[in-house]
């Protein structure tokens, strides 16, 4: 049990507390290094700028370091008169990367929540997907990440959230197995509560599209 408890990351909504970040020129020494382990020549035509491209991508990748849930999720609207039924935002694209090989995880994320008061913007939901979706992830921690931020913001009544992803760390590489899915989910409130609320969960995530 030791194993697990030291690999897999414990859910946390804020980044890390900062590091000392390498310089750029550091960071593009290292992608450099890492092109020699593959055998090749850094310094051919094509691979010049590539440590320039491969630090410009990884700010793309891992934005999420520098954005907080809290930030995205503090427009409430406080108040949708006469409506307290589930808000579902299915099929939320994602490309994020595990945290074991630095290799894209990609995938749909749905979420689902009962408001009890307040509602947000259903972009932010987005917007949420995407902040935990770009820093280093299991799907696990992802998956509560994003329930928990909701919880914290909104205090609805329950929060459901399914993650379905393939990961390219075990398609590409490893055990090598393409095309299976791995599916995660975190429930809270009703939702953990109440069986049949899961199951409107399922019912509404299968309905026509
Ligand atoms: N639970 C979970 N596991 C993940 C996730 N992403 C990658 N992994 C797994 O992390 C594990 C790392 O296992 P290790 O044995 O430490 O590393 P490895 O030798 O590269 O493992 P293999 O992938 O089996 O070759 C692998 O089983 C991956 O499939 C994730 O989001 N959640
Ligand atoms: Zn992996």
């Amino acid at each position: 049990m030791d194993d697990v408890v030291k690999t897999f990351s414990l859910p946390s909504l804020e980044p890390p507390p900062p590091i000392e970040r390498p310089t750029r020129e550091e960071a593009e020494a290292a992608v450099r290094t890492l092109l020699r382990w593959t055998g090749d020549d850094p310094d051919r035509e094509g691979l010049r700028d590539t440590p320039r491209r491969v630090v410009k991508a990884y700010e793309e990748f891992f934005s999420g370091y520098r954005e907080s849930a809290d930030e995205v999720l503090s427009k409430v609207f406080e108040e949708v008169e006469g409506y307290d039924d589930l808000v579902l935002v299915r099929d939320i694209p994602f490309t994020s990367h595990c945290e074991h090989h630095v290799v894209p995880f990609v995938g749909k994320t749905h979420i689902a929540y009962y408001p009890a008061g307040g509602v947000v913007g259903l972009s932010k939901l987005a917007r949420l997907v995407e902040i935990f979706a770009r820093r280093l992830q299991t799907q696990e921690a992802m998956t509560a990440q994003i329930a928990a931020a909701i919880d914290e913001a909104l205090a609805p009544r329950g929060v459901a959230v399914m993650v379905e992803a393939e990961h390219m760390c075990m398609s590409m590489r490893g055990v090598m197995k393409q095309g299976s899915s791995t599916v995660t989910m975190q429930f809270s409130g009703v939702f953990r509560d109440d069986p049949a609320e899961q199951a409107r969960f399922y019912t509404l995530l299968r309905g026509a599209r």
